[in-house]
């Protein structure tokens, strides 16, 4: 589904680092860790965040490109693999949503505890831990891909209706 066709569920930069930071204390249970690959590129922020909170100093990227500009998704393909065995590592992505990257990444690294922030219904059985779900139809409006901008007051729209 386009992004325009969706709901939008806007994250800002605090909303993220609480959420992030909660992810990692549901982590705590599940460790140690040897270290953490994040899913370029979405996963590098919240891996960040969690790197700290956990205290892990090796940190590793799975490279994979799915979705394009246009937000539609079209064939995966990695650019960079882990070149060690998975057992012990946390994967860290910042969301699953009809879970086709994370399948890849589970056969990737299949040993290894995966962890996003966000998770959509289709995806969810294939995380092994997550903070917040959203319907299907959301789209999940990044930090990174947003900028504050000036808005009409909620009174003009309804006048148009
Ligand atoms: O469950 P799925 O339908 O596969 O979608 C989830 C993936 O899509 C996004 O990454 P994207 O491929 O857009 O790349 P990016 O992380 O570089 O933005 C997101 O960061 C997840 O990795
Ligand atoms: O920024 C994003 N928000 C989403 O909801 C989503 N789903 C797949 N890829 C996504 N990227
Ligand atoms: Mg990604």
């Amino acid at each position: 589904m386009a992004q325009a066709e969706q709901r939008s569920f806007p994250v800002s930069w605090d909303q993220l680092h609480r959420d992030s930071r909660a992810l990692a204390w549901r982590l705590v249970e599940k460790g140690p860790f040897k270290g953490i690959a994040a899913v370029t590129r979405g996963g590098l922020v919240p891996a960040a965040v969690i790197a700290r909170e956990l205290d892990l100093r090796m940190i590793d990227t799975l490279c994979i490109v799915s979705y394009r500009d246009d937000n539609t998704q079209g064939e995966l393909e990695v650019l960079k693999n882990v070149d060690h065995d998975s057992e012990g590592w946390l994967i860290i992505d910042d969301l699953v949503d009809t879970g086709k990257t994370a399948s890849v990444v589970r056969e990737l690294m299949p040993k290894a505890h995966f962890a996003t922030v966000y998770a959509k219904p289709a995806g969810r059985p294939l995380v092994d831990s997550f903070v917040t779900e959203v319907s299907q139809d959301t789209w999940i409006l990044f930090p990174w891909d947003a900028e504050l901008q000036s808005v009409p007051p909620i009174i003009h729209n309804s006048r148009k209706g």
